[in-house]
């Protein structure tokens, strides 16, 4: 048997038919690969190819005549066996497809051979899901929620031999409160089928479960939360998908129910959210006050419009151009040594994320003893702001491919506070322009961000009432300033925009739990064609 570098021998090496031709093909499981390449010399570079193990979704015994391509004469000669390997081939954007490549030879023991090593290969893949619990919203996005999953994910999985429970749920905290009730233990998975605001839903009852099941109370903003193992999936059928976007690089069900196959894990930041000792809501992505409040709040009477209600209420509140009046006290984050003007992005392997881990992992050590928060500076920033928006990861989405802040990590431990205070319509429209495309969103004299690790904020409304008892007339004169657009009046409170749902206090404590909960995704993987990548888009040209 031929070594291969270092000395190393393949797990099989077989001259086995792709296509027309006869290849050699090795099983290297040192290496995690699935190689083949032609055995006539010369050999030049650039001639092997092969698919990771990791990457392979399924093998399976094929009926030759059924998935037979033009192979000349040999048919003829012997009765031929068959194995299908199934792998992700990865193209363009970020987007996942599931290929296939089938093998033969004469000899059916060397066939049986291979589909017993591979299939061994892929049992040992232990961080792959075996038994998924799977929640439906027949209603979110453009309502095909229910269609997605059937026809594409449901193949996928039961060709990658997952067993699922699928719940379709029937009302708005359908899922949330029935993963209270369920033995959650029991799978190595949830996914959610929807947008963020499902994602949102199994989230919360996956680390509120958590909470409960360790005896802790969500409602102290101070308690060091348990980590939720149990990662989540998420199929985009949803209106912004942010989430799905921001960890996979496209939202797209293929690509996502691919991600879960094979297994990926991605830790993921959670800010808590408190009023008055009272938790309100968790949130990993966008926790928007003002511009995105105002918008979330319009859209939801017009939810009947679908994902087109978003742009609908994005344009009327432009219109108004309603500013707020309040203070905001932050203590940052000085763990984490990105900013969020770096130019370089959180991407797949990203190496702040790792410190954050290692970190999180030597606190953990040290039996949880709580560091100085408290000691800490707090920065206090007053003024009248068309926007504040606090956001855990970038929060790219297919609106804004680079998100509203870019350079956010996915698993730092931080949150990127963005402050976009009064301006111009001219100059808040340059702003939101620049959501769009390359230009530095934050290069404006109007535009304040930080990286923190905690924030409070009170608007001048409750702190005046707190303190005023004149708190009825500005509430009357706030309603009148409502009733028109015009006026850029900020005696109202706007409204939190918390991933996509509206908190009911203005005024909040917020603080980021460190990966407190993992995803089946990667990050985003760097754009450059990458070995596999390079290996894949050869094989078509060999075959
Ligand atoms: C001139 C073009 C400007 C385009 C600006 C596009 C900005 C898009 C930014 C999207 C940021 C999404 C952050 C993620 C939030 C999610 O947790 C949440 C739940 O799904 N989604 C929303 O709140 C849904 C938020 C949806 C926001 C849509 C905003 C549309 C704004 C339109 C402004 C039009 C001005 C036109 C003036 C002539
Ligand atoms: N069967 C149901 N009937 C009504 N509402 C539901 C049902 N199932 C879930 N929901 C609620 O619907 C809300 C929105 O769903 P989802 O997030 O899937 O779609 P979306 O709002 O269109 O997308 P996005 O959140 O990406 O903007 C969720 O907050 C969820 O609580
Ligand atoms: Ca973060």
């Amino acid at each position: 048997m031929e070594r291969l570098p270092g000395g190393r021998r393949p797990r099989l090496v077989s001259s086995l038919g792709l296509g027309r031709r006869s290849w050699e093909v090795t099983l290297d499981d040192e290496r995690g690969r699935l190689a083949w390449r032609d055995p006539r010399p010369p050999r030049r570079a650039g001639e092997n190819c092969f698919v990771p193990i990791s990457e392979i979704i399924a093998v399976e015994e094929t009926e030759f005549n059924k998935k037979q391509r033009n192979i000349g004469r040999w048919h003829k000669m012997a009765k031929l066996h068959a194995f299908t390997v199934y792998y992700v081939k990865k193209a363009r954007n970020h987007r996942w497809r599931c290929s296939d490549m089938t093998f033969w030879c004469v000899d059916e023991p060397i066939c049986n051979q291979w589909i017993q090593a591979l299939k061994e290969l892929l049992e040992m893949q232990k961080s792959r899901p075996k038994h998924l619990l799977v929640y439906i919203n027949p209603y979110g996005g453009k309502r095909q929620g229910k269609r997605i999953y059937e026809q594409k994910v449901a193949p996928l999985f039961s060709m990658a031999s997952i067993s699922t429970d699928v719940v379709i749920t029937e009302h708005a905290n359908h899922a949330k409160d029935n993963l209270f009730e369920v033995n959650i233990y029991k799978y190595d998975g949830v996914v959610c089928v929807g947008g963020d605001g499902m994602f949102s839903e199994v989230m919360h009852g996956l680390i509120g479960r958590m909470q409960k099941d360790s005896g802790i109370d969500q409602n102290n903003p101070k308690a060091s939360l348990v980590q939720c193992n149990i990662r989540i999936g998420i199929i985009p059928a949803g209106s912004t998908d942010c989430i799905c976007y921001s960890t996979v690089g496209i939202s797209d069900p293929v690509t996502s129910a691919l991600h879960i196959i094979v297994g990926d894990c991605q830790p993921l930041d959670v800010s808590s959210v408190h009023h008055n000792n009272t938790f309100l809501k968790y949130s990993v992505s966008l926790l928007g006050y003002g511009f995105y409040g105002d918008i979330l709040k319009d859209s939801e009477k017009k939810r009947w419009m679908g994902p087109m209600r978003y742009d609908y209420s994005g344009f009327k509140t432009f219109l108004s151009h309603h500013y707020y009046e309040g203070t905001i006290a932050y203590q940052p984050a000085k763990h984490t040594h990105g900013s969020p003007r770096d130019k370089e992005s959180c991407r797949t392997g990203c190496y702040i994320c790792k410190k954050s881990e290692k970190q999180l992992a030597e606190q953990h050590k040290e039996c949880g003893l709580k560091h100085e928060e408290g000691e800490e500076e707090w920065k206090v920033v007053k003024g009248k702001f068309l926007a504040i928006n606090a956001v855990s990861m970038s929060c790219a989405c297919p609106r804004s491919p680079k998100g509203l802040s870019p350079a956010a990590h996915l698993a730092d431990g931080s949150a990127d506070l963005i402050l976009v205070r009064k301006c111009s319509r001219f100059d808040f429209l340059r702003y939101l322009v620049r959501h769009t495309n390359q230009d530095d969103q934050f290069d404006f004299p109007f535009v304040d961000v930080y990286r923190v690790k905690c924030f409070q904020f009170t608007s001048k409304l409750s702190e005046d009432n707190e303190s005023n008892v004149m708190d009825i007339v500005k509430k009357r004169f706030g309603q009148f300033c409502r009733d028109h657009p015009a006026c850029c009046c900020n005696i109202v409170n706007s409204t939190w925009n918390c991933d996509g749902e509206t908190l009911d206090s203005s005024a909040i404590e917020v603080r980021v739990h460190c990966q407190l909960m993992k995803l089946f995704a990667r990050g985003i993987e760097e754009n450059c064609k990458d070995e596999a990548a390079y290996s894949q888009s050869s094989v078509e040209q060999l075959l």
